[in-house]
């Protein structure tokens, strides 16, 4: 009998849908939906790095992209055994008692502090830094430790701190915050208890230093010395997580109605995306899967013995069955990747988007064709001619921190900086140093993996931006001196979720077996080139030498000062 799943996958401005024969891995349908509000840039404000996501944009989503590989695939939908949710993370929404998504309540719709804070928003540094001092000084354990040893303003509890310190009315109207993911696989399911509800391994272990060592989440006596908020909300969170091999529950009648799907259909526990799209990408052992979009997230496994509970610092997390049930997972991340490329080509476009409407030669339909075509073209038109720019210490230098940050040691208060311009700098020459410093980014989180004993045998392509750029694909190779396979699928991750969703419905017996038979194949293998190999290498200390000078935290050997 035929058996299939979908996998649903929530990024920072689309969720994605892809329905999969669980026998072969086939994708039988797939379906983008972006989000309304956030395309307008409602709720949010870049100048503060405040960026929220109204949870109606996601429960749109979530609809559409359902109903729509349903139908397009034209399988029975009795046969459709499961369903798995992945999100970013951390991105925590309030609820209320009854589990209502705040923003989705009288006299809240319209409060960004009553939505869901994305991964990327920074406004909780102050309180993240209040954590991290915290954490040492408090007389107990550091609750930072399998974090990383660094609390970021990225996770949970600092988001959670900053609204409730500032938004008196959402404090008291929220009985408790859940994980992007959580909540969305929440509302799928028929049983609506907020107490036995089975919270995402993942999203708690990374992100909210949830950790058997001290039974769960971080004491009642830490948290109050934060604030007494934080105490009392500790106990309507929750005490155990559940990895994504397991069900959270059926689906509920209304959703089975609203999507077309039977009550029989299992919500695998939910998981954070760059985890779904590690298994989506056949990750094993001392494989590190990189997951390169908006931002990057690098993913590894260990074994127990092999990391056990041996710390590894300036990290994101190392948490039992993040990814994989009975291994350590450990994630790493660069706060922008395709963000900083992205930011550049704005920056460029300003003439384009402002002078074009002051100009009365072209009229407004042919200016709003120009700032298309300009859009689509740019960042293409730059690679071309970077490509072609030698490797020479002549290139500027520039730093990826345009969003912070994230390993390793996280700091999100480090900003971007580019250095040794000259007269003869033109746009491909600060686009190649971007895409240097991308790469020069990611050689410090390998290097740091591999300082600390995590060995990395074989590096794995996924994300947008390694599917659509050979060009910084081939870079990285170079900067890492290690070949990198590219997954053939433009899901990964929501294939990753597909997976989940297989062994949760008792398709497969693990995930290690569902992700070799149903995971994606590759497509593509990049080399280093030997002959440049070197001049990244001169590149690379001129990268270490201006993040010293932009962050006098990090300390370089004396005799790299050559500049
Ligand atoms: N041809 C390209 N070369 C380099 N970067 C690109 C290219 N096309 C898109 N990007 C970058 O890819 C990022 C989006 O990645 P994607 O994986 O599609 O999304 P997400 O991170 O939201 O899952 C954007 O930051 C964009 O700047
Ligand atoms: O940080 C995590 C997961 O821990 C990601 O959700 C976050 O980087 C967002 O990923 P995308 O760049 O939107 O794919």
């Amino acid at each position: 009998m035929k058996n299939y799943v979908i996998g649903l996958d929530y990024g920072t401005d689309s969720v994605r849908a892809v329905l999969i024969d669980t026998e072969n891995g086939q994708e039988l349908a797939s379906n983008v939906s972006h989000y309304k509000r956030w395309k307008n840039k409602q709720y949010c404000d870049a100048s503060i790095n405040q960026f929220r996501q109204h949870p109606l944009d996601h429960i749109e989503g979530l609809e559409i992209t359902i109903q729509t590989v349903v139908k397009e695939s034209k399988v029975d939908p009795s046969l459709v055994r499961g369903i798995c949710i992945d999100t970013t993370g951390s991105s925590p929404v309030p609820v209320t008692k009854d589990g209502t998504p705040l923003a989705l309540t009288k006299g809240f719709e319209e409060n960004p502090n009553a939505m869901m804070v994305l991964w990327k928003d920074h406004t909780s540094i102050n309180e993240a830094n209040e954590i991290n001092e915290l954490a040492v000084s408090w007389g107990g354990e550091d609750v930072t430790k399998y974090v990383g040893g660094i609390y970021s303003s990225e996770w949970f509890w600092a988001k959670i701190l900053h609204i409730a310190r500032q938004d008196e009315a959402v404090r008291n109207a929220t009985y408790t915050w859940m994980e992007h993911c959580d909540l969305m696989t929440y509302l799928l399911i028929e049983d609506k208890d907020l107490k036995t509800f089975k919270r995402s391994r993942c999203a708690a272990g990374h992100k909210a230093m949830w950790h058997a060592d001290w039974n769960g989440l971080p004491p009642v006596e830490f948290l109050e010395k934060l604030h007494p908020y934080l105490a009392t909300l500790r106990g309507n969170l929750y005490d155990e997580t559940y990895t994504s091999d397991l069900v959270a529950g059926n689906l509920s009648q209304e959703w089975a109605d609203r999507l077309g799907l039977s009550t029989e259909t299992v919500i695998a526990v939910g998981t954070f995306d760059a985890h779904s799209g590690a298994v989506g990408a056949k990750i094993e052992e001392n494989t590190l899967v990189r997951v390169m979009g908006t931002s990057t997230c690098d993913i590894l496994v260990g074994s127990y013995d092999e990391v056990g509970t041996k710390t590894v610092r300036g990290i994101c997390g190392q948490v039992d069955g993040s990814v994989i049930p009975g291994f350590i997972g450990l994630e790493a991340g660069q706060s922008a990747f395709g963000d900083l490329l992205a930011w550049y080509k704005e920056l460029l476009m300003w003439p384009t988007e402002h002078l074009l409407g002051t100009s009365s030669l072209l009229n407004e339909t042919q200016k709003e064709q120009l700032r298309e075509e300009f859009s689509d073209k740019l960042i293409v038109e730059l690679t071309k001619e970077a490509a072609k720019i030698p490797v020479s210490e002549s290139l500027p230098i520039a730093l990826d921190w345009i969003n912070g940050r994230r390993t390793p040691d996280a700091n999100q208060e480090v900003k971007s900086a580019i250095s040794n311009l000259s007269l003869g700098t033109k746009a491909p020459h600060i686009f190649k140093a971007l895409v240097n410093a991308i790469c020069f980014g990611a050689k410090k989180i390998v290097d740091r993996f591999e300082e600390e004993g995590v060995k990395i045998d074989s590096v794995i392509g996924i994300g947008g931006v390694a599917r659509k750029s050979p060009f910084i694909m081939q870079t990285l190779a170079n900067v890492l001196n290690k070949p990198i396979k590219v997954a053939a699928s433009d899901q990964t991750p929501a294939l990753g979720a597909a997976i989940y969703a297989a062994v949760a419905a008792g398709i497969y017996p693990n995930v290690i077996e569902a992700s070799q038979k149903i995971g994606s194949d590759f497509d593509g293998e990049y080399f280093p080139q030997l002959d440049k190999v070197a001049a990244y290498n001169k590149l690379l200390i001129a990268y270490e030498q201006l993040s010293a000078f932009a962050d006098p935290t990090i300390k370089i050997s004396q005799n790299e000062f050559s500049l």
